[in-house]
């Protein structure tokens, strides 16, 4: 479904972008629009190209053909550098430096653009707060936290330098469910709290839909539907959309 446009230019904006590694159409003839401030989920099966598209919002991957504008500019190659001081990127189980402790990942990009130790422990003090977790936990290693207090110190990581979008990608997926749920709560309250434009790659259709109304269904590189929870369950455009959707379980048993 088209999106009107409005005065303010969105975030992100991909016009039929194509992009293949080899014979595969990882993103094929795909044109969506995020607007400023929104909350996107990108769902899809394994290898449909939600985290090629997160890759090409950041100027990490280019694409063969169509074009990428941020806030309304095309994405240019000398811009990828400033563009990702903008943007947080947060990927499965981290991507934390396992050299660095935590703090030390904190401090990596701000040190490198000159802040002083306070302003980087300030920050880094305020984040501890908004991501719920003890300061005293930064001076360890990667290896020595868990994997939800790893996602926090990534989630921070990304959120360091106060950008305008955070690009997220499965950032829960490797957590046990009842961590996964809490961090469910706390990302949800974050994205509310700051504002940010936030697309959020998972597998997982209750997660997608407990932190976005709007939902991108992707498959084999194509947009299959682009809508709301009950866009897709009652207005599938797709015989493959109910069968994502109809491939969530529910717990037999339960109330
Ligand atoms: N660097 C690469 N070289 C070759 N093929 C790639 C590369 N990156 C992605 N692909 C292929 O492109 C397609 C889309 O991959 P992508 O990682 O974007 O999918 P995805 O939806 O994020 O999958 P998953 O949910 O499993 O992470 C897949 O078939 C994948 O194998």
């Amino acid at each position: 479904m088209p999106i009107a446009h409005s005065a303010c230019p969105d975030a992100f904006e991909l016009s039929a972008v194509h992009k293949r590694y080899g014979a595969i159409p990882a993103l094929d003839d795909v044109t969506l629009r995020f607007a400023v401030g929104s909350t996107t989920a990108l769902i899809g099966s394994s290898g449909s190209g939600k985290s090629t598209l997160l890759r090409v919002l950041l100027g990490l991957e280019w694409p063969d053909q169509g074009e990428i504008r941020v806030d309304g500019q095309t994405l240019l190659p000398a811009q990828v550098l400033a563009l990702r001081r903008r943007v947080g990127y947060v990927i499965q189980e981290g991507g934390l430096f396992p050299h660095l402790t935590a703090q030390g990942n904190l401090a990596l990009l701000p040190h490198h653009l000159g802040w002083s130790k306070d302003r980087i422990r300030q920050r880094a003090e305020e984040l501890a707060t908004l991501t719920h977790l003890p300061l005293s936990v930064l001076e360890r290693y990667p290896v020595e936290l868990s994997g939800g207090q790893r996602q926090r110190v990534a989630l921070m990581r990304g959120l360091m330098l106060n950008p305008d979008a955070l690009l997220l990608d499965e950032p829960l997926g490797a957590l046990d469910p009842i961590v996964r749920h809490e961090l469910q709560d706390e990302l949800k309250a974050i994205f509310d709290q700051l504002g940010k434009t936030v697309v959020v790659v998972t597998h997982d259709i209750a997660e997608a839909a407990w932190f976005a109304d709007r939902m991108v269904l992707m498959r084999n590189g194509k947009v299959v539907q682009d809508g709301r929870l009950e866009d897709l369950c009652q207005r599938p455009a797709d015989p493959f959309v109910t069968r994502f959707v109809q491939a969530q379980r529910t717990l037999r048993g339960s109330p």
